[in-house]
């Protein structure tokens, strides 16, 4: 064997063919030799990508095998699968055992390859904090992660301690009181649910830590240094899907091990000044409010449920009025941008803002209004509700779906799960901004609404003041229970026709707020983008173009 400070080299086989091996700068490759010393094909695994070296033969799908034998040793690294069900392609480990010429040179190449692990890959994790919502999506997430994630963490030489959460909030609580000492990062097994636990964790730890009062809508939030990673096992997995590009529990864990770090927007949500949450996916009123209202009523049906409700909300051919304040980011004009909104009956005025960029406001009757901090794209949606929007460049992007004919927003609908643009239609537009306020039109106003919740209170009593009277029998028992629950917006609640989808004629004018999956307890919200506040286990998008 061959050593200096730049360059390992020596002889091994694979089977019965014979490599010259190279461990060369942030490179372990080998090339096939034939019987005339002819080189053949080199295969090369960059340093970043081993996840493993372990000494003897070693095999841990489909279960964990040790044959020991002194000459021997397998490397596990990242593999790059050709097919896959995401918009890149799949991650699974790959493996390949090497056979020495002796012991001493096996010894030798474990040890050069664990320390060029060491010096190459800094920034990888030992140990995590993992949350498995059991009852996520299919309920899978406890199969998945002894299956198919813990054996990876442990060839990696991850330790893990797991919390299997046993109601809601838990995860997002454990993050704000307990003791993180020791560990790198937070996993959550689940949905954009679990997500989003972790993420209100670790931006309130970080914020609780440096003295920053979150509840302040101007105040410069402190950046979080806490990992987050994702092990898809929900219903949407939207925020997984547009930072990973895919939704793959394994393809997930070899991003964690390998410690990739993806910076990532995060809004802010505050109503007058308080803070209500945080997303990092989308805020939407109007079509995705009522959606998700709708989809609550049917957990039972799994992830059909959005499917169902949204083909029911689709029915209801609801617009709602509104006005949207937003302070545009420097970047102004965005590709579809509609300058010509005034044709909308848009009332246009600007006036400068302590917030970068100018103010605008636009009035009018909308069938929804979408904010994105990221593409927000998912199986159903592989391009996502804005295609374009970027991560981590400190802006979101604010989608005006304007009053249209049913089929016109059966198209903007349509258009999400293709390859046209849905932007490309005369009642959308877009707008790159950083902050966006959203008020009622007057006498709709959320103050007006607080008085009238006395009147609402008479409708939970008496379903018979709810506008269908067809809706005592089925919504009745829904009300008592949202009620119960008591941790959605219950003002939503008591507006009579919501919850009782297509049979409702009578329009209502007020919708309700989808936070990344949550229903929101207020009406006229203010957001604001805070650029790169936290850091996933992830890399983007990768490009399956280049080799
Ligand atoms: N043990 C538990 N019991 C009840 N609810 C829980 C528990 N653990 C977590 N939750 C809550 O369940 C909600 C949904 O979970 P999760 O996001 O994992 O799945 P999902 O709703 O199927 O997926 P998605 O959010 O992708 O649609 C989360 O908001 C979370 O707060
Ligand atoms: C005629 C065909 C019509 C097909 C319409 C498909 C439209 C798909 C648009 C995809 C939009 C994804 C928005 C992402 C939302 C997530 O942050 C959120 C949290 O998981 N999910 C929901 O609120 C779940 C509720 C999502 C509502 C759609
Ligand atoms: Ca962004």
């Amino acid at each position: 064997m061959e050593t200096d400070s730049v360059r390992v080299e020596s002889s091994l086989w694979i089977g019965n063919k014979r490599y010259r091996a190279f461990l060369s700068g942030w490179y372990f490759s080998w090339t096939e030799i034939d019987e005339r010393n002819r080189e053949k094909k080199t295969i090369s695994v960059p340093v970043s990508e081993v996840i493993g070296v372990k000494e003897g033969r070693v095999e841990i799908q489909p279960q964990k095998k040790v044959e020991d034998t002194d000459l021997d040793f397998t490397l596990f690294y990242v593999k790059r699968n050709s097919k896959g069900k995401g918009i890149r392609v799949p991650w699974s480990l790959g493996r390949t055992q090497f056979c020495c010429p002796s012991r001493g040179v096996r010894d030798q190449w474990i040890t050069q390859l664990r320390t060029a692990l060491k010096t190459h890959s800094p920034s990888r994790p030992h140990r995590l904090l993992v949350f498995i919502n059991p009852f996520g999506g299919k309920k899978r997430g406890k199969q998945i992660f002894h299956s198919l994630v813990a054996p990876l963490f442990e060839l990696a030489g991850i330790s893990s301690h797991v919390v299997v959460t046993e109601r809601a909030n838990q995860a997002r609580d454990y993050i704000l009181k307990k003791d993180l000492t020791g560990f790198d990062g937070v996993i959550c097994v689940g949905g954009d649910g679990m997500f989003s636990e972790l993420l209100h964790g670790v931006i309130g730890r970080t914020q609780q830590e440096a003295g920053v009062s979150e509840h302040d809508p101007t105040v410069m939030l402190q950046p979080c240094d806490l990992h987050i990673g994702i092990i898809p096992a929900g219903s949407t997995d939207c925020v997984c899907f547009t930072t990973m590009g895919i939704n793959d529990p394994v393809t997930s864990t070899l991003h964690i091990i390998i410690g990739d770090s993806q910076p990532l927007d995060v809004c802010s949500v505050h109503y007058q000044s308080t803070l209500v949450r945080y997303f990092v996916s989308m805020v939407g009123y109007g079509f995705y409010g009522d959606v998700l209202a709708e989809s609550e009523r049917h957990r039972w049906m799994g992830p059909l449920r959005y499917d169902y409700s949204g083909c029911m909300v689709y029915l209801c051919n609801r617009s709602y009025p509104g006005q949207v304040q937003s302070a545009l980011s420097k970047e102004r004009l965005f590709p579809h941008f509609n300058s010509s909104s005034s044709l909308y009956s848009a009332n246009v005025s600007q006036y400068s803002s302590e917030l970068e960029g100018e103010w605008v406001t636009i009035e009018g009757r909308f069938k929804c209004i979408s904010l994105t901090c990221m593409s927000s794209s998912c199986p159903r949606s592989p391009k996502g509700l804005s295609p374009s929007a970027h991560l981590a460049d400190g802006t979101a992007d604010l989608i005006l779906v304007r009053e249209a004919n049913p089929l016109g927003f059966l198209t903007y609908l349509h258009r999400h799960t293709n390859t046209q643009d849905q932007f490309d239609l005369p009642f959308v537009e877009v707008y790159r901004v950083k902050a966006v306020r959203f008020s009622l039109p007057p006498g709709e106003g959320e103050e007006e609404e607080e008085e009238e919740e006395e009147e609402e209170e008479d409708v939970l009593e008496d379903p018979e003041k709810l506008c269908c009277s067809n809706i005592a029998g089925h919504s009745q028992q829904h009300l008592a229970e949202r009620k119960e629950r008591g941790n959605v917006a219950m003002s939503r609640v008591k507006r009579p026709g919501f919850v009782c989808g297509p049979c409702c004629t009578k329009p209502r004018s007020v919708s309700v707020w989808n936070c990344d999956g949550e229903i929101l307890p207020h009406t006229e919200i203010s957001c604001r983008v805070h650029g790169q506040l936290v850091r996933l286990f992830a890399r983007g998008i990768e490009d399956s173009t280049k080799p």
